[in-house]
């Protein structure tokens, strides 16, 4: 039997589950640099000292899928949180199940994360990696690099799970 996922749209209250949305929308701001930039801080809450580690900034150039794309693996940080924004401000999905031993398939969420949104996992919540729906694309990564200990546990499907498209 095939599984098909569903997106849902991407709200700071579905996603308190796995971790924030990182958007202006809806937020407050204060007025910084003589009054020419709104500041939206405190957005993520980025866990990345774990054992050691210290904060990271990447640029993930991510090839497109095709559709429909088989969700074969989803992934975990034990040790740190993980931020994804597009640089594109295109939209993208995330696929997303509370943490836990496993990913169960009954709690997997599928969300399109908007244009003008970004994600951050929190540690421990699983997560499929970061792909673009469409064409060669830039993200921004916050997450951790350095300190001990392995911070990538990964756990393979047997069911048949897609995504049908965009
Ligand atoms: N492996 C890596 O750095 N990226 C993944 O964790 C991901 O979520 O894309
Ligand atoms: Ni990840």
């Amino acid at each position: 039997m095939t599984i098909i996922l569903k997106p849902e749209p991407l709200t700071a209250e579905a996603f308190a589950p796995f971790g924030e949305v990182i958007e202006t929308t809806g937020r407050e701001f204060y007025q910084i640099n003589y009054g020419k930039t709104e500041r939206y801080s405190d957005l993520a809450d980025l866990d990345t000292l774990q054992q050691g580690g210290k904060p990271t900034v990447s640029i993930f150039r991510s090839q497109p899928v095709q559709f429909p794309f088989r969700i074969e693996v989803m992934e975990r940080h034990p040790q740190s949180s993980q931020a994804f924004i597009s640089l594109e401000r295109q939209a993208f999905f995330t696929l997303v199940a509370p943490a836990g031993e496993q990913p169960l398939v009954e709690q997997i969420r599928l969300f399109r994360v908007g244009a003008q949104q970004g994600i951050n996992y929190r540690r421990g919540v699983w997560h499929h990696y970061l792909f673009s729906p469409a064409g060669v694309r830039d993200f921004i990564c916050l997450d951790r690099t350095g300190g001990t200990g392995s911070n990538c546990d990964e756990y393979h499907f047997t069911q048949d799970i897609i995504i049908e498209g965009c």
